[in-house]
């Protein structure tokens, strides 16, 4: 009874309490009650059980389960995130990679990167419930009208968002050529949003990066806080104030990406995945959470907001994945691995190897470990695709397949992406836009066959 209680006092019941308390915030989420009482119960098979040693792990593993099973979600009052036991079972696979296990998440209570973008993406769905609650109360159309707003300085608003179209169709044509399908509103505020995510990218990547210091992204940070207040500087500025207005578009997801250009600014080297998770989200899963207010979700949708967010953050998260493995070499020569570096070492890997940038066996299976991470997460994102309101899914699959075309890329060029390039040739960049359009108005389960995968 005394190893009993003590295993149990030790093991079990004061970290899940200890994460309990410091999960607080999920209480309203999910079911705290039963959870409790599940607690409770194992208390009391403790007391009563014959063989206590066993009893106390698998009745907790059983209960646990119980939990996990009746909604998946509760493991966030553990200190895992929800998504991160789906994902730990999904990417557990991979080559090289590895997860913490469900004990060591148990014990320990810190969160992981997973876990804080994840209190981000249920504060923003939550805008968007509220939203399309209001909607569906009003009878709103959003795919004809905005839920509020006014242009009340009509010509000048409609040339700041017309100057937002350049940009764009200048820096992403294949993507302004894909917004062509959205509603006019939604269209434009999706050109805003681009140019201060393409403007905020410049300050770390453009030609005056080097004279960029924190000061400045703090003053870039200040002159959002004014154009989310209404107080705009210019007119691309004016374009995304008036956006804000009309979507439910919150701040947070812009403030972290200065922070993401901030990260660029004092690191280079990433210690672990849950490390380049967090950069990920910064940098490109913030624009997912961005887009979605304003592309919305389909009316007849019966997805959950939470998931359709969770897609969205997946895209951006695969997008930049991608990204960073195409651009291995080009990092290398300006001093920066954004690889992680404990999934380098085991196998067998380091900085030098990159800098030496030689395509070996080693080189190989590594990245196959990675273009598979990449690709778990653009299959993530594809589930959510299909509940954004019809016409802003076409944009978005031409997005998906033409990075998801760069993996293939990569491994067309056996792996070289020290001194190859990989790219989407024209003809097949093309091809995916009829093939995207195909998909959001069928479906994917028709017409991806169709792509290379
Ligand atoms: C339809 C669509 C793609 C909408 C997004 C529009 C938008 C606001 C884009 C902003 C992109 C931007 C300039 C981001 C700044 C940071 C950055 C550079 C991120 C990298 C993008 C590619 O950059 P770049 O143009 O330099 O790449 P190339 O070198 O030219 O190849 C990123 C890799 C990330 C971009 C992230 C996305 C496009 C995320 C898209 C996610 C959604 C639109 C959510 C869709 C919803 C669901 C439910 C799946």
């Amino acid at each position: 009874k005394v190893t009993c209680d003590s295993i149990f006092l030790n093991k079990i019941y004061v970290p899940l309490t200890q994460a309990f308390h410091s999960h607080s915030h999920f209480f309203s989420l999910y079911p705290h009650n039963f959870f409790s009482f599940s607690i409770f119960l194992l208390h009391l098979f403790c007391n009563h059980s014959k063989e206590p040693n066993c009893a106390v792990p698998m009745m907790s593993g059983v209960l646990l389960w119980v939990n996990c099973g009746l909604k998946e979600n509760a493991i966030s009052l553990m200190g895992l995130g929800g998504r991160g036991v789906r994902i730990e079972k999904r990417f557990r696979h991979c080559s090289g990679i590895s997860f913490a296990s469900f004990s060591n998440a148990v014990v320990e209570p810190t969160r992981s990167s997973e876990e804080r973008v994840y209190e981000v993406v249920l504060k923003q769905a939550a805008l968007v419930k509220e939203q399309r609650r209001i909607v569906k109360k009003r009878g709103l159309n959003l795919d004809t009208k905005p839920i509020e707003g006014d242009f009340t300085n009509g010509d000048l608003l409609s040339s700041a968002y017309d100057r937002c179209g350049d940009v764009c169709a200048e820096y992403a044509k294949t993507f302004y050529l894909g917004t062509q399908l959205m509603t006019e509103e939604r269209r434009k505020a999706i050109w805003a949003i681009y140019v201060w995510c393409r403007r905020t990218d410049e300050l770390v990547d453009g030609p005056n990066a080097s004279h960029i210091t924190p000061k400045a992204l703090d003053r870039w940070e200040q002159r959002l806080t004014d154009v989310f207040e209404g107080r705009p500087y210019d007119m691309y500025d004016a374009a995304l104030s008036d956006t804000v207005t009309k979507y439910p578009v919150d701040i947070q997801p812009f403030k972290d990406m200065i922070e993401g250009m901030r990260l660029d600014l004092r690191k280079s080297r990433y210690n672990n995945f849950d490390e380049l998770y967090l950069y990920c989200y910064y940098v490109a899963g913030t624009v997912g959470l961005m887009s979605v207010p304003v592309m919305g979700i389909a009316p007849q949708s019966k997805a959950s907001t939470e998931s359709i967010y969770n897609a969205a953050l997946a895209l951006g998260i695969a997008n930049q994945l991608t990204n960073i493995l195409r651009d291995v070499g080009e990092d290398a020569r300006r001093g920066r691995v954004y690889l992680p570096q404990d999934e380098l070492a085991k196998a067998g890997l380091s900085d030098d190897d990159i800098f030496r940038g030689r395509v070996t066996d080693k080189w190989r299976n590594f990245m196959k470990g990675q273009i598979k991470r990449a690709r778990m997460f653009f299959d993530e994102a594809e589930k959510g695709v299909s509940e954004l309101s019809s016409a802003s899914r076409w944009p978005v699959w031409a997005s998906l397949l033409l990075y998801r075309q760069i993996l293939d890329s990569i491994e067309a060029n056996d792996y070289n992406n020290f001194t190859k390039r990989a790219y989407v040739g024209k003809a097949k960049k093309l091809l995916s836009l009829p093939v995207a359009f195909g998909i959001a108005i069928f479906g994917p389960q028709k017409l991806t066959k169709m792509t290379t995968r």
